[in-house]
């Protein structure tokens, strides 16, 4: 089965309305036609209107980097899923680690997540990966695949279309540190084999697992490398438009 290379920019807690308005502009103008791979965009919940403004009717996609477990009611603070389909969101993140570190979230929670998210048509990028000490340790791949167990609970995607997998080791993020293309590879593989035995090999075999964690224009490619990575989650690389795009290029 053929997996589309998907570039979601994760632009966390940055960027103003002006910024995002002028961010869409400059992607626009600057991507290729037609271009070689999915791209989207993760702005914060108040830019998603801008944003979808400036994308709509373009190859460009958007979605959130959150979301609630809850379907709707008094849950200050929360959006819910219902919120981000009627935004037009195609994607949403859960459990990224700063959220499983700051927020405390359990791989429970971010499985409540991915299945409200999938109950209303959204595609969940669920994110999971290890801290330094536990790939030093040599258990990288074991600490990946039972977050991935408890962060896919009752998960059940109507198509691998409909499920996209982050692996972010949670030392290369914001970190200048980057897995080596190997490391990338066999945390994918890893992943692959585990979807195939909890699902079905035909579903693994459709399903993106993407790497996140310190990707820029200059790495991009050789990480792409690996047969199971199927595109990036991007921080700090996709705050800047010209950089962004060079990701794009480098497909
Ligand atoms: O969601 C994106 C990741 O946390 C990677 O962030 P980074 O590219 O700034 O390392």
């Amino acid at each position: 089965m053929t997996r589309r290379v998907l570039i979601a920019g994760n632009w966390k807690m940055h960027k103003t309305t002006a910024e995002a308005r002028a961010w869409c502009r400059a992607v626009l103008d600057g991507l290729p036609d037609p271009v070689a791979c999915e791209v989207a965009v993760l702005p914060a919940y108040p830019l998603l209107p801008v944003v979808r403004e400036a994308l709509e009717n373009s190859p460009v996609r958007w979605g959130a980097q959150d979301v609630s477990a809850h379907e709707e009611g008094a849950y200050t603070g929360e959006v819910a899923a219902r919120q981000l389909a009627d935004l037009g969101c195609a994607y949403v993140v859960v459990g990224h680690s700063e959220r499983r570190a700051y927020w405390k979230e359990s791989n429970a929670l971010v499985a409540a997540k991915a299945r409200k998210a999938l109950e209303h048509g959204l595609v969940p990028i669920v994110c999971v990966g290890e801290p330094l000490e536990v790939r030093e340790a040599g258990e990288a791949v074991a600490f990946t695949l039972a977050q991935l167990e408890g962060s896919l609970e009752g998960v059940e995607a109507p198509d691998p279309g409909r499920l996209v997998v982050a692996y972010e080791p949670v030392w290369a993020i914001g970190t200048g540190r980057t897995a080596t293309p190997e490391d990338a590879q066999e945390m994918a593989r890893a992943i692959r084999d585990w979807l195939a035995r909890r699902y079905t090999p035909e579903f693994a075999a459709g399903v993106r697992v993407l790497y996140g964690g310190s990707i820029k224009p200059g790495n991009f490619a050789e990480i792409l490398e690996g047969p199971d990575v199927d595109g990036g989650l991007v921080g700090g690389a996709s705050l800047d438009a010209t950089r962004f795009l060079a990701l794009a290029t480098a497909v």
